[in-house]
């Protein structure tokens, strides 16, 4: 059912005309829930939920809910925790519920007789508020100490200069199929939104021998409520931190330039926005080729692939080997004078520290990328 409406309805979101509309359809087709596509106040929850008579789930707790499901790490399963309390903490409801319940099915078993810890004059509800809050809050900490883990893994990947290729996209674009195909990592795959939400990382190895590493990511949506925001972190930092991010596009969709704009915008939100990006055009087996056209057009740096036939792979593969940077090394070499294109690329590709001219040729100190450097090998003098 759909509403067109200068802003929502303070009470109860859509109309009460409409609130009476979606009661009869409930009732005609037996639903046991009504999911709103939009975010209600707790105010309207209670309200509409009282005039249809069956649970509403909102965009937000619909989105909480499949996080819930597929969360493994554990700072993901964390993450979503944290973010399923704060959702909840304004909308419980009175003495009837139990909180376990109010949580949702397969809640962490965050209820429990909370009589006896009951202060004088507190009600259940207060007690239940409390009692979350003092949960979050260790939570919180939680999630804290497992972050430093994570930096700690990350800087130990920078120092080792394995450069970093992030797949970013809307969900259900094709990414984890895509990290399949390039790295036969075996990460689930499923027909659902919101498949993965642990960073999961494997590392592997271009056509010209380097290795990197790719990270797989949770699927962006538009519109992303607040509170998810925080639960998305761990893998939206992977994006910001990344050398290259290949945001796979479903190619399949009629208007894919939607959700490239709509990932876009979150990229631009977590300050990823000076990191190269590939487009990777993906399900091209099952897209319309115009669709196809018209965004190789659009798009500076894209390619066209579909991860379930393997097409463009070998293609992708040279672009990444491309536009990853080059790790740089620190030479001191002694070139004979015959040798000064050697010299000339070491200007014109690295940065020189210093270049001295002997009897014997150039001594040159220099940061260059690891192909120049080997092919300086010859000149490193002996020690
Ligand atoms: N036809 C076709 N389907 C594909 C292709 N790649 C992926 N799919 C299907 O698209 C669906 C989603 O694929 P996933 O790889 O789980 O997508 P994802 O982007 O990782 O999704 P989230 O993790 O949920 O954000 C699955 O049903 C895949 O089989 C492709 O190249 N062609
Ligand atoms: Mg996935």
């Amino acid at each position: 059912m759909t509403q067109r409406r200068d802003k929502p309805d303070p009470a109860t979101y859509i109309g009460s005309g409409k609130a009476l509309e979606l009661r009869d359809i409930v009732l005609e087709s037996g639903a046991d829930t009504v999911v709103c596509d939009g975010e209600l106040s707790p105010g309207q929850l209670i309200h509409l939920e009282d005039v249809v008579k069956v649970k509403v789930v909102d965009r937000t707790a619909l989105i909480l809910d499949i996080f819930a499901q597929h969360a493994k790490s554990r700072e993901g399963k964390a993450q979503v925790s944290l973010a399923q309390m704060q959702y909840m903490l304004p909308r419980l409801r009175g003495w009837g519920q139990s909180l376990s319940r109010q949580m949702g099915g397969g809640g962490s078993g965050s209820a429990g007789g909370g009589m006896a810890t009951r202060g004088p004059g507190e009600t259940k509800i207060e007690t239940d508020r409390r009692r979350i809050r003092e949960k979050m809050a260790k939570m919180r900490r939680e999630i804290a100490e497992m972050k430093t883990g994570r930096d700690i893994k990350r800087q130990e990947r920078r120092r080792n200069k394995v450069p970093s290729v992030a797949i970013a996209g809307y969900t259900n674009a094709g990414k984890s199929s895509l990290l399949n195909r390039l790295t036969g990592a075996g990460v689930l795959v499923e027909n659902a939104l919101f498949a993965t939400l642990d960073p999961t990382v494997r590392r592997a190895e271009t056509p010209s021998g380097r290795l990197y590493t790719l990270a797989d990511t949770v699927g962006f949506v538009r519109h992303l409520p607040h509170h998810l925001v925080e639960a998305f972190r761990s893998t939206m930092e992977e994006v910001g931190d990344s050398d290259l991010i290949l945001h796979v596009v479903d190619g399949s969709h009629p208007v894919p330039e939607e959700q490239l704009a709509a990932v876009r915008e979150v990229i631009r939100d977590v300050g990823a926005t000076d990191v190269p990006e590939i487009v990777v055009v993906n399900k091209a087996d099952a897209a319309d080729p115009l669709v196809l056209q018209r965004l190789l057009r659009q798009e500076k740096r894209a390619i066209v692939v579909s991860a379930r036939t393997g097409q463009g792979m070998t293609e992708l593969l040279t672009l990444l080997d491309e536009e990853l940077p080059r790790p740089q090394v620190e030479i001191e070499v002694l070139v004979p004078y015959t040798q000064g294109a050697l010299v000339s690329r070491a200007h014109a590709e690295g940065e020189v520290i210093s270049e001295e001219h002997t009897a014997d040729g150039t001594f040159l100190k220099a940061r260059v990328h690891e192909e120049l450097a080997a092919e300086f090998r010859p000149f490193v003098p002996a020690a």
